[in-house]
């Protein structure tokens, strides 16, 4: 039976990831990538649609024993998970996906520590998602499982019988290993691993990468653990970070918003990458935009706001019937519609990820500076069209304020390079378009009556999104515009714990997105807002807000994209990049020592300033 989305374990190999459950079961495992068929897909269902537990035996009819205490060992994406069985004994499992080795492979080294525990291993392979069983069978006296997209080797010491599993002891001192390896087919057999050297091998991977952060200060440890959940959900042979591991974890339980995260977003991705450039990470940063200059520099003129991870263009949404969904919350989604959408602020994100990689030192590209230069072009055509916005809205266009906002980004960096010299372009003419687009938002996009910035032109309603317009350096931090909206929203977003909602949903209507239900508070707005609370002077309350949104984590660290203030729970798909991109950023700018090595680009001089319409 799934957990509560916010207890799985996240381990993985960067190309595919695994969560794990406390009581040591496996719900989740696609293979051999990311976006790969799960051969578990229990979490979105039940035990017949696909797990692995490892874990103390336990009798018919019981559920399984929860674990006493678990960890990662620490700066690594290795887990233990401990039980202490009164009478018994203590036993732990190690949990671990070895990178760089080609074929995924899971391995579980399970240890006893003290007197006799009775253990069992039960594995139910699936094939496409859950839909049928795979039939495990015998080959060179290993078992097999074929789950279509490959063959799945399972390989133990234990001495239970050749199959889907089975019961064994541990005492004290001993240990056995089991390893599951993914393989195209059967022709070629893995080579058992030697699940000791793996474990030593992912360590000192894990290891060196964390230990290249650049963060010091008092949340070290949360932000290793969210820079290593980053790394995680970055596919290393392309490249290309997907949004999160998951597809379909409900954004309300028993609600219809599920979708699938396991693709790269224009705009996830390039958050992503500010997010590890400012940990000091270059070697992310150039094979994010060695995939960018791959997947979209190409065709440029039919750019899309997200693909899958190989630069597939084609993610149409499609439903998966058989699967029930987490605690019953279907539809079960592949696939993306948003894919299709015009979402304007994904030039700005681009662009400003470049830029910020181009000050932290990454070494230039001319390649790189062409797109920058094309995006902007195609801009110049685009940024007065209405767009579906930073949230994929799926009611109509509308002329968001947010979008807006992003396209001065993207003209305001571009401009920076011309001026350095760094890139050539009709310096005057976008300048111009820069002050024209800050013009009209100020003016259509500004309710002076309320004193705050609106969703979108005309509109009533407020919008998070609206908390990056100090932190992109649209106005400054002090400008009574930008104070009025920090606390619009605070007033009329805030959820009753003091989180806060994207924009305000309709429930049985549908709202400005166009769909039923509502959905819980958005934690990457809620680190903005903590952000923005700092940026204005309000030390202690963004402090207050950053500690209240680290308890939400897990025992492990991890976060989905949503938490249910009412259920008091985390919803969404999960571990998410979005919300982890926000604590990083907030750690790093507000509460690093010494100084943050970069922080985003503020406009370049007074004169721009100066153009700005007074505040009313
Ligand atoms: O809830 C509506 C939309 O939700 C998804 O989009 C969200 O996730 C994206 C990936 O993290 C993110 O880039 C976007 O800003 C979020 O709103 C979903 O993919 C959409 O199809 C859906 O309309």
């Amino acid at each position: 039976m799934p957990h509560l989305i916010e207890d799985y374990a996240l381990i993985g190999d960067t190309q595919t990831g695994a969560l794990v459950g406390p009581d040591g079961t496996t719900d989740w495992l696609c293979l051999p990538d990311f976006d790969s068929s799960a051969v578990f897909a229990g979490l979105l269902g039940t035990e017949q649609h696909g797990f692995w537990r490892i874990g103390p035996a336990h009798a018919e009819g019981t559920l399984p024993p929860v674990a006493s205490s678990r960890r990662y060992r620490p700066q690594s994406l290795i887990l233990e998970t401990e039980w202490h069985l009164p009478g018994h004994g203590t036993v732990r499992v190690t949990d671990l996906m070895p990178t760089g080795e080609g074929a995924p492979r899971l391995i579980r080294l399970v240890e006893g520590i003290t007197g006799r525990v009775r253990m069992r291993s039960e594995l139910h392979a699936t094939v496409n998602y859950g839909q049928h069983t795979a039939t495990p069978s015998e080959r060179d006296g290993r078992t097999v499982f074929p789950v279509s997209t490959g063959v799945l080797w399972l390989d133990t010491s234990a001495d239970i019988p050749l199959g889907a599993g089975g019961e064994f002891t541990i005492g004290e001192g001993d240990s056995v290993t089991f390893a599951l390896t993914w393989q195209p087919g059967t022709a070629v057999a893995p080579q058992p691993p030697d699940a000791r050297d793996a474990l030593l091998r992912t360590q000192a991977y894990w290891h060196t990468w964390a230990a290249q952060s650049t963060y010091r200060g008092p949340y070290a440890e949360a932000v290793t653990r969210s820079a290593i959940t980053l790394k995680a959900l970055t596919h290393a042979p392309t490249g290309a970070p997907v949004a999160a591991l998951t597809s379909s974890l409900p954004e309300t339980i028993g609600g219809i918003r599920n979708w699938d995260y396991r693709y790269t977003w224009l705009r996830d991705a390039a958050m992503t990458m500010i997010a590890l450039l400012c940990l000091g990470y270059l070697d992310e940063a150039r094979a994010w935009r060695a995939w960018l200059l791959r997947v979209i520099a190409a065709d440029l003129q039919n750019l899309q706001i997200m693909y899958g991870i190989r630069g597939e263009r084609d993610l149409s949404e499609t439903e998966l019937g058989w699967l029930p969904g987490y605690e019953k919350s279907g539809p079960v989604r592949l696939g993306n519609g948003a894919a299709t959408q015009l979402q304007l602020d994904v030039y700005g994100e681009v662009i400003d990820a470049l830029y910020q990689a181009h000050l932290a030192g990454l070494e230039p590209d001319p390649e790189a500076t062409r797109l920058m230069v094309g995006l902007v072009t195609q801009l110049e055509q685009l940024w007065s069209v209405p767009d579906a916005g930073i949230w994929e809205v799926r009611g109509p266009a509308r002329h968001f304020v947010h979008s807006k906002v992003m396209v001065w980004v993207a003209l305001d960096r571009v401009i920076k390079l011309i001026q350095s010299g760094d890139a050539t372009g009709p310096l005057e003419r976008w300048r111009k378009l820069r002050d024209t687009i800050w013009r009209e938002v100020c003016e259509k996009g500004y309710d002076p009556v309320r004193n705050t910035f609106t969703q979108s032109y005309g509109s009533k309603e407020l919008d998070a999104s609206l908390l990056l317009i100090p932190q992109m350096g649209f106005l400054p931090p002090d400008d009574k515009r930008v104070i009025g909206t920090i606390e619009a929203i605070q007033r009329e977003l805030s959820t009753p714990d003091g989180f806060i909602e994207r924009y305000p949903t309709k429930g049985e209507d549908a709202g400005v997105d166009g769909l039923p239900g509502d959905e819980g508070a958005f934690l990457l707005c809620t680190f903005w807002m903590a952000d923005d609370l700092a940026m204005i002077g309000r030390e202690d309350e963004a402090r207050q807000l950053f500690d209240k949104l680290l308890a939400l984590r897990g025992d492990l660290g991890l976060l989905a994209e949503e938490w249910d203030p009412r259920l008091k729970r985390q919803v969404g798909n999960y571990p998410q990049a979005f919300s982890h991109i926000g604590l990083i950023l907030v750690a790093v700018r507000r509460f690093s020592t010494p100084e943050p090595l970069s922080l985003p680009a503020q406009r370049s001089t007074e004169a721009d300033l100066s153009a700005a319409p007074a505040p009313q």
